[in-house]
């Protein structure tokens, strides 16, 4: 069996690489999959540089990544939906399957949900993952697997795209323009949004935004809420106000905004991670009758449109990537998505050869834009 290097938070700021056991087929619809590639999340940094997030905090050794496509090598007795050499994009979370979130369609919600990377639990930074084989996605023939390890963040953008149940025609605001709130604004085209419009406090990211998918972008001003909101609605044409606006900051002043862009009646859905508790304009939800929604990572037939996306062209994820790194350099790989020098990077598997590395040929204002911003994801 090849190797199982792993790449291993034992506390902040301190990686090392370890030889782990490959792991054993748990149950009779497992499946193995070799790790092919895997992207590097905000939250893993968070968790790199600080050693928790939030309530969960890395008390043991931890391996890190979830965002990840590999190769099945074995499949369990019961598995008849995979078979070997299978290409798939991994779901990282597993719930329980019997509380009550899991039993009506919220497995997301799972109070006992395993998620790769989030301690106590490991995560797919390794050799070989050992999986149920219905949270392993088949990929179709015309999607690589490098597409199929950003199916992760595709899903949590389709999760948030959902709770705001955008409809054809609609005008959509994203607030935030890292690869969330870019892939937010892409799933929203493919809703039939026809206004979407990407704010940002960084000029390059919008930028980008805007030659990736947005119909319009806003930089965010150093105003009131209220009249950061006029401006946006102004500039963007927006008339009494969005139909739905979308959260991908997790930023205060963001948050405040967007519930006064959103117009009478819209919707807003908090999909960034920021501060827990922050001063909320809580009148103009009342008096707009604002459907305001969480979304939280991703659940029932998230994973499996994120890919059709994919597959029909209708979201291109490879677009947000700077490049591709062996595993070797993993710990290298972090420090550029910590210092904002990459969109998007992926670490091959320690059994992948790659040959490509940083590659610092693409748009320049890919790279321009995650510098200027010197953003690290999550929380
Ligand atoms: N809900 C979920 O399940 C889930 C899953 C993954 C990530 N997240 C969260 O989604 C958010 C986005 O993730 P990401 O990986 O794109 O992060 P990111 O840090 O790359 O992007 C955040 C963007 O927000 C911009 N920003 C900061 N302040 C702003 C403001 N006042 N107005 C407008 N934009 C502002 C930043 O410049 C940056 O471009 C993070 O908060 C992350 O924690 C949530
Ligand atoms: O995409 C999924 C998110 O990165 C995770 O929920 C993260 O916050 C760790 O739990």
């Amino acid at each position: 069996m090849a190797s199982n290097l792993s790449f291993v938070l034992n506390k902040p700021n301190d990686v090392s690489f370890e030889e782990r056991p490959v792991p054993k087929l748990q149950h009779p619809h497992d499946v193995l999959v070799a790790i092919n590639y895997t992207g590097i999340c905000g939250s893993d940094v968070h968790y790199w540089v600080h050693g928790a997030i939030g309530h969960f905090v890395v008390k043991d050794p931890m391996v890190l990544g979830h965002e990840s496509a590999g190769t099945v090598v074995e499949v369990g007795a019961s598995v008849t939906t995979l078979k070997k050499g299978d290409r798939v994009a991994l779901e990282p979370g597993y719930p329980c399957r019997r509380c009550e979130p899991c039993l009506s369609g919220h497995y997301n919600l799972c109070p006992d949900m395993r998620f790769a990377a989030t301690p106590p639990y490991d995560g797919t930074l390794t050799g070989f993952w050992s999986a149920p084989s219905d949270f392993c996605y088949k990929l179709p023939d015309n999607v690589s697997l490098q597409e199929g390890a950003l199916i992760e963040p595709l899903a949590v953008a389709v999760h948030i795209v959902k709770q705001a149940r955008v409809q054809p025609g609609q005008s959509v605001v994203i607030m935030g323009a890292g690869p969330v709130g870019l892939l937010c604004a892409a799933v929203a085209r493919s809703f039939g949004a026809t206004k979407v419009v990407s704010v940002d406090i960084v000029q390059a990211k919008l930028d980008f935004a805007r030659s990736y998918c947005a119909t319009h972008t806003y930089m965010s001003q150093r105003v009131s809420a209220e009249e950061n909101a006029r401006k946006l609605i102004a500039e963007a044409d927006l008339g009494e106000g969005a139909d739905a606006v979308i959260d991908a900051s997790g930023a205060e002043p963001s948050i405040q905004t967007s519930l006064h862009v959103v117009r009478m009646g819209g919707t807003y859905v908090q999909g960034g991670m920021g501060k827990s508790d922050i001063t909320f304009p809580i009148m103009a939800l009342c008096l707009k009758e604002v459907t305001a929604r969480g979304s939280f990572r991703y659940g029932s037939g998230d994973y499996k449109l994120a890919i059709q996306l994919v597959a029909d062209g209708k979201v291109d994820v490879k677009a947000l990537v700077n490049g591709v790194v062996p595993f070797k350099d993993a710990e290298e790989a972090f420090k550029k998505v910590k210092e904002g020098q990459v969109i998007k990077i992926l670490i091959a598997g320690p059994n992948e050869k790659v040959e490509q590395v940083m590659d610092t040929s693409v748009d320049e204002k890919k790279l321009e834009a995650a510098q200027a911003a010197g953003s690290t994801g999550c929380c």
